[in-house]
């Protein structure tokens, strides 16, 4: 493939329109509407580094990333019409919505191409990886995959243990990892911050940027990309009138209560931590044994009963 000219850029995320032109266009909406890494991975759980793919073998920071999410197994994939067997078939299934039971890790080493994800509310948001982009689709993500009009990408693939690549075509939504992804997105994840987008979730486990930002209206921060669409049916306009009231009674009564205990078994830096409200203290003054009790196990699956209620009702 010596005339593919492969640069590395910025990574560019954008919410897709709806034609069925060539899958290999950017298919932007009018006017174009990108979002940040950090709303892609706020939204999504899709997380994404920039590496320099000339000297990745040598980068700590690519060892670092293999060490600490336990990747152990890598090959190469180099998908154009004369590379991958079965070409015509291969970009066929890629770009059949569909979901894994495992992560999905790709290193791009050369050339370019698109990862489109579903977000929570059924948009499709096109991610634009080039040379150096490594990207991790979450398991249970429904997804798909195609070249861009280069035709060409080379990418390592990167796995936990043996690989798995089947993939599950829509509908997958009664499958365990689909439904581990739902929980994770709707509840802890797309956590209300008291410190903007982006710093409710990140790479990392179990650090103070996801502790204690646990809430339960993760459908109603303004900052949110698509907050607009969200206010299109009753259910969802019943939850927005709540906000204010239940947002109060939330972050001063029991989030300093639930959260601690719900998300971090090691509170090492979180008392230090200048990142917090005083209204979410660190460690929690006293957590009364009921409320704990109570915010655990009703408090979840009642916002996600809303959640999916306002999120099913009708297209956003
Ligand atoms: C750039 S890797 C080709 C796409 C792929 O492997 C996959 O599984 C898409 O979902
Ligand atoms: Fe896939
Ligand atoms: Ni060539």
């Amino acid at each position: 493939m010596g005339n593919i000219i492969t640069k590395s850029r910025m990574v560019r995320a954008w919410y897709m329109d709806n034609s069925t032109e060539d899958q290999r266009l950017e298919h932007h909406q009018t006017p174009q509407k990108f979002l940040s890494l950090d709303d892609l991975a706020e939204s999504t759980g899709v997380l994404h580094w920039k590496l320099d793919a000339d000297s990745y073998l040598e980068d700590p920071q690519f060892e670092k990333i293999k060490r600490e999410r336990g990747y152990s197994y890598q090959d190469l994939i180099e998908v154009s019409p004369s590379t991958l067997p079965n070409y015509e078939e291969k970009i066929k299934n890629f770009f059949a919505e569909h979901l894994h039971t495992d992560e999905e890790i790709r290193f791009v080493l050369a050339g370019s191409g698109y990862f489109d994800v579903r977000d929570l509310e059924e948009n499709w948001i096109r991610v634009e990886v080039t040379q150096g982009d490594m990207i991790v689709l979450p398991a249970g993500i429904y997804h798909r995959f195609t070249l861009d009009t280069n035709n060409y990408i080379k990418a390592l693939r990167l796995f936990v243990g043996e690989p798995v690549w089947t993939p599950y075509n829509r509908p997958a939504d009664e499958m365990e990892c689909r439904q581990e992804y739902l929980q994770k997105n709707t509840i802890c994840n797309l956590a209300s911050t008291p410190n903007g987008p982006g710093k409710g979730r990140g790479k990392e486990e179990n650090t103070p940027d996801n502790v204690g930002l646990w809430s339960p209206l993760p459908l109603l921060r303004p900052h949110r990309p698509n907050y607009q669409g969200l206010l299109s049916n009753p259910i969802k306009i019943l939850l927005s009138l709540c906000t204010p009231s239940w947002q109060l009674l939330w972050s001063m009564v029991i989030s300093p209560h639930a959260a601690y205990p719900l998300h971090t078994p090691t509170p090492s830096r979180a008392t230090t931590s200048p990142e917090y409200s005083p209204l979410r203290p660190f460690p929690p003054p006293s957590i009364p044994p009921t409320i704990q009790l109570i915010s655990r196990i009703f408090l979840p699956p009642i916002h996600q009963l809303l959640f999916q209620l306002g999120s099913s009702k009708s297209p956003s």
